[in-house]
C-alpha cells in the first residue's frame, strides 16, 4: 500500500514530522511559500498541516485533487475555506485544546502588562530615563474583569483571574447559569459587562455576531479608564474607534495580540501612549506548540492510516475503535442510499434513516453521512462522506433520523425512506454475521439480495413462465446471472426480482426485458 503523503506549510514543532512518520506517513516540511508555489505543489498531497499562515483558499482546494484531510495545529481555522473543502470532501481538523492554557497566560500577561505599563516603563528604563514617577500602575485585586466568550480560554482567563483576586463578569449567551455558578463567574448581558468592567479580555471566535464586539458605540459604553485585552481574534474591536477612545483617555490602555489585518506591518494604533501589542503570540509557548503539533499529526495520520475522524469541523467524530464497528454498517448504508437513488425519479424533499437493533446502538452521524453520499452518488460524482449532509441540504432535501433500539425480525437493521412525489417509498437492510450487507426488504416487498457489481431489478406480475423467459433473454444476450432474488407481494400480484449479472446490460436488453408480457418495469442498477 502506497503510504499517505503529508505536507506540512508552515513552522511547527518538528514532533510533528516524527510522529506523521511513526505513524505511515510520508511527509515535506517546506515552509514560506508562495499561493502560487502551494497551489503547483499541493496535488501531490493527502494531508496538509498548517498553523495560521497557510491560507487554504478555494484556488488551493481546487488544486488539491488528493486531499483528504487539513490539520490547523492550533484552535481557529478562519484560514481554511470550510465550505469549499467541505464541498469538496476534505475533512478539517483543529486541536482545539492543546494552546488554550498558553493563550489564557498571554491575556493575564497582558492585563498586568497594561495595569503597570510594563513595556513603556522598559523602553524608557533602558533608554536611561529612570521614569520613576512617570508609571503610576493599578493593581487588579478587587476590579472587575469583563470577559467576553466563557468557553476554553475564557474560563481558564477566568479561572487565574478569580486567583489574582478580581471579580469576574462574563457575557456569552451560550453560557448556562450552572457553569458560569461552577466557574465561579457572574453572567451578564454585554451591557452591564460594559458598564462594570474595569478590564475587558475577549475570548469567542469572529462570527457575525462577534465581529466589532467592541464598536465605536460599545466602546462609548464602557466604564472610563477600562483597559481592553484582545487575545482572540483581530475584527472583534474597531480599531479605529479604539485609536480615537485611547487618544480621549476614555480607555485608559489596550493591548491587541490580534489585528483585522494580519501581518500588522502597520497601524495608527502603533505609537498611541498606552497601547501595547504582540505579534499573533497567544499560542506561541514551547509547551502549546508541542501539543498542538502533537495532536495534529497523530489525528490526521489516524484519519489517513486508520480512518479515525478526531476534532473534525465537518464531520462527525469517529474513534479508531468505532470505525471497524461502522465500516459494515457504512458500506450497507451506501448500498441502500445508492439503491433507492437509482430507483427513484424526480425531486426528493425528504430522506429518512431509521436504525433499528443493533444499529440503533451506534454513532449514527456516519450512516446517515453514508446514506445521503449512497443517494447523492446517483446524481454527481463529486460526493463523499464529508460532502454528502452539505450537498443535501444545499439540495434541499430534509434529512431525517431516527433510532429504535428495539429488535424486530432481525437483530439489525437500517431502513432507508425517501419521500417523492408519489408517496414514501423505503428500502431495508441487514448485515449477515456482523459484516454483509443484505437487501431485506424493497419497497415494501420481502427480498434478500446482496446489493453488488452489475444487477437488473424487474417489477412483473407473478405469473407462470416468467423466471423462464427472462433466463432465456439474458442466456441469448450472452449475459450470465450470478444470484436471481425473488418476492412477491401475494401470490399472483405484483413480483420484484433483483438478478445479479457478470456483466452490465446493455441498454438494447432492457428494452427487449420491457416488452416481455406482464413486465411492469425493468431497470439495470450498478454498486
Ligand atoms: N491569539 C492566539 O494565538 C490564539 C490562540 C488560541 C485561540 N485563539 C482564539 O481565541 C478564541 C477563543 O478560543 P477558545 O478555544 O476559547 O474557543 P471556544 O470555542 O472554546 O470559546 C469561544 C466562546 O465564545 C462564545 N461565543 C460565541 N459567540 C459569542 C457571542 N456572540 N458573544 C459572546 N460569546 C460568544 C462561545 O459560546 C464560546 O463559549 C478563538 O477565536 C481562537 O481562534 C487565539
Ligand atoms: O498558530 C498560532 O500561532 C496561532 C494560533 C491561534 O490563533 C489559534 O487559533 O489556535
Amino acid at each position: 500500500m502506497t503510504k499517505p503523503k503529508v505536507l506540512i506549510s508552515d513552522k511547527m514543532d518538528p514532533n510533528a514530522a516524527r510522529i506523521f512518520t511513526e505513524m505511515g506517513c510520508d511527509v515535506d516540511v517546506i515552509t514560506g511559500e508562495t499561493p502560487e508555489q502551494l497551489i503547483a505543489r499541493i496535488g501531490q498531497y493527502d494531508g496538509l498541516a498548517i498553523r495560521s499562515s497557510t491560507r487554504v483558499t478555494k484556488e488551493v482546494l481546487d488544486a488539491a485533487t488528493n486531499l483528504k484531510v487539513i490539520g490547523r495545529a492550533g484552535i481557529g481555522v478562519d484560514n481554511v475555506d470550510i465550505p469549499c473543502a467541505s464541498g469538496k470532501g476534505v475533512v478539517v481538523m483543529n486541536t482545539p485544546f492543546g494552546n488554550s492554557i498558553t493563550t489564557a497566560e498571554h491575556a493575564i500577561a497582558l492585563i498586568f502588562a497594561l495595569a503597570r505599563q510594563i513595556p513603556e516603563a522598559n523602553t524608557q528604563t533602558q533608554a536611561g530615563l529612570w521614569p520613576k514617577n512617570g508609571f503610576m500602575g493599578v493593581e487588579v485585586t478587587g476590579k472587575t474583569l469583563g470577559l467576553i466568550g466563557a468557553g476554553n480560554i475564557g474560563s481558564i482567563v477566568a479561572s487565574r483571574a478569580l486567583g489574582l483576586r478580581m471579580k469576574v463578569v462574563a457575557f456569552d449567551p451560550f453560557l448556562s447559569p450552572e457553569r458560569a455558578v461552577e466557574l465561579g463567574v457572574e453572567k451578564v448581558e454585554l451591557e452591564q459587562l460594559l458598564e462594570r468592567a474595569d478590564f475587558i479580555t475577549l475570548h469567542t471566535p469572529l462570527t457575525e455576531q462577534t465581529r466589532n464586539i467592541l464598536s465605536r458605540e460599545n466602546l462609548a459604553r464602557t466604564k472610563k479608564g477600562v483597559r481592553i485585552v484582545n487575545c482572540a481574534r483581530g475584527g472583534l474591536v474597531d480599531e479605529a474607534a479604539l485609536k480615537e477612545a485611547l487618544d480621549s483617555g476614555h480607555v485608559a490602555g489596550a493591548a491587541l495580540d490580534v489585528f483585522e489585518t494580519e501581518p500588522a506591518k502597520a497601524s495608527p494604533l502603533f505609537g498611541t501612549p498606552n497601547f501595547i501589542c504582540t505579534p499573533h503570540l497567544g499560542a506561541s509557548t514551547t509547551e502549546a506548540q508541542v501539543n498542538v503539533a502533537l495532536q495534529v499529526a497523530e489525528q490526521m495520520a489516524d484519519y489517513l492510516v486508520n480512518g479515525g475522524v478526531t476534532n473534525a469541523l465537518n464531520m462527525p467524530s469517529l474513534s479508531a475503535e468505532e470505525a471497524p464497528k461502522l465500516k459494515p454498517y457504512m458500506a450497507l448504508a451506501e448500498k441502500l442510499g445508492s439503491l433507492v437513488g437509482q430507483l427513484t425519479t424526480g425531486a426528493v424533499p425528504r430522506i429518512s434513516i431509521h436504525t433499528e437493533g443493533a444499529a440503533a446502538e451506534l454513532n449514527a452521524r456516519p450512516i446517515v453521512a453514508a446514506v445521503l453520499a449512497g443517494f447523492l452518488r446517483t446524481q454527481t460524482d463529486s460526493v463523499n462522506m464529508v460532502n454528502a449532509p452539505f450537498l443535501a441540504k444545499e439540495r434541499g432535501i430534509e434529512v431525517r433520523e431516527v433510532k429504535s433500539e428495539k429488535e424486530g425480525d432481525y437483530h439489525t437493521l437500517v431502513r432507508v425512506s425517501v419521500k417523492t412525489a408519489d408517496g414514501e417509498r423505503s428500502v431495508v437492510g441487514t448485515l449477515f454475521a456482523n459484516s454483509e450487507p443484505r437487501l431485506v426488504e424493497l419497497f415494501g416487498i420481502k427480498v434478500e439480495a446482496e446489493l453488488a457489481g452489475h444487477m437488473m431489478y424487474i417489477v412483473n406480475e407473478d405469473a407462470p413462465g416468467f423466471i423462464g423467459r427472462i433466463g432465456t433473454l439474458l442466456g441469448e444476450n450472452g449475459i450470465n446471472i450470478g444470484t436471481f432474488n425473488l418476492g412477491r407481494r401475494e401470490a399472483g400480484g405484483e413480483a420484484v426480482l433483483l438478478l445479479s449479472v457478470d456483466s452490465p446490460v446493455a441498454a438494447a436488453v432492457i428494452e427487449q426485458a420491457r416488452s416481455l408480457p406482464g413486465v411492469k418495469r425493468v431497470m439495470a442498477l450498478a454498486f
